[in-house]
């Protein structure tokens, strides 16, 4: 792939004897958003995960296998994490912000990376907020508990959180999955933003939401990737009889 932000090469993951992710090879797209779905523990979240090494902290968890981000393996002993998860955010399907100030959660991050100067941290809260299509809605109780926000405007917070690193890549787990129909629409209308910048991979259960909002979409069933194309070639012409069985409602 010619934009390829992330490859994946021959990965496999065990949780102790469970044979979770099988032999999974991808190619992601930059700048794009990459949906994958399939159902219930077909190992959709495992996968997103093994891209920023959150499995890393789930006991009896084994990885093989390369996922390689703009070159290189971020499986190598080498790398630290706490870079790489920099460089490649994720938000949860619930909100969570942490019981703090909206500033302070957004601040939280490059506080941790060393900057203290305030006008630096200012700018920063201001640009992620904005980044994430909420700034208008906070910027007048900056200092009021994050928790006070609707679960849309947490969800969007966390998004922001996210951006204040500077970050390339966005993973996110079912995002819309706890909010409401409108808080789901501004959120899918974000990542069309959010794409110019960003790499950005979705799992999601609902497959409207993947036909509307991706560029591309994988298909996973029982720990292996069945199809991975061009969403409007997933849905509207499926190689695979599995895929389609899938999409048409067939099982799942
Ligand atoms: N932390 C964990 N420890 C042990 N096994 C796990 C863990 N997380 C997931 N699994 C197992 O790995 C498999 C894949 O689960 P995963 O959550 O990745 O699937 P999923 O497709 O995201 O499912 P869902 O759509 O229900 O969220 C399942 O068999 C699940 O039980």
């Amino acid at each position: 792939m010619a934009n390829s932000k992330i490859s994946v090469e021959n990965l496999n993951l065990h949780y102790g004897e469970n044979h979770a992710l099988k032999d999974v090879n991808m190619e992601i797209a930059d700048h794009a958003i990459t949906a994958f779905i399939g159902p219930s523990g077909c190992g959709k979240s495992t996968f997103l995960r093994c891209l920023n090494r959150m499995n890393d902290l789930v006991d009896g968890c084994r990885v093989e296998g390369k996922v390689i981000l703009d070159g290189e393996d971020i499986y190598d002993k080498r790398v630290d994490t706490t870079l790489l998860r920099k460089k490649v955010g994720m938000v949860f399907q619930q909100p969570n912000p942490f019981p703090m100030s909206i500033y302070d959660n957004i601040a939280y991050g490059p506080r941790l990376h060393g900057i203290k100067n305030k006008k630096e941290l200012d700018e920063i809260v201001e640009r992620s907020l904005q980044g994430a299509a909420i700034f208008e809605e906070v910027k007048d109780r900056l200092h009021k508990s994050a928790l006070g926000l609707s679960g849309g405007q947490q969800q969007r917070l966390c998004i922001a959180r996210a951006l204040a690193v500077s970050p390339e890549v966005l993973l996110m787990d079912e995002p819309t999955s706890a909010l409401d129909p409108i808080s789901t629409l501004k959120i899918e209308e974000l990542m069309e933003t959010l794409k110019k910048k960003y790499t950005v991979v979705i799992v999601t259960h609902n497959m409207q939401q993947a036909a509307r909002v991706s560029d591309d979409t994988a298909f996973f069933l029982v720990g292996e990737v069945i199809e991975k194309n061009a969403t409007s070639e997933i849905f509207a012409r499926p190689q695979d009889k599995r895929t389609e069985d899938y999409i048409t409602g067939r099982f799942g």
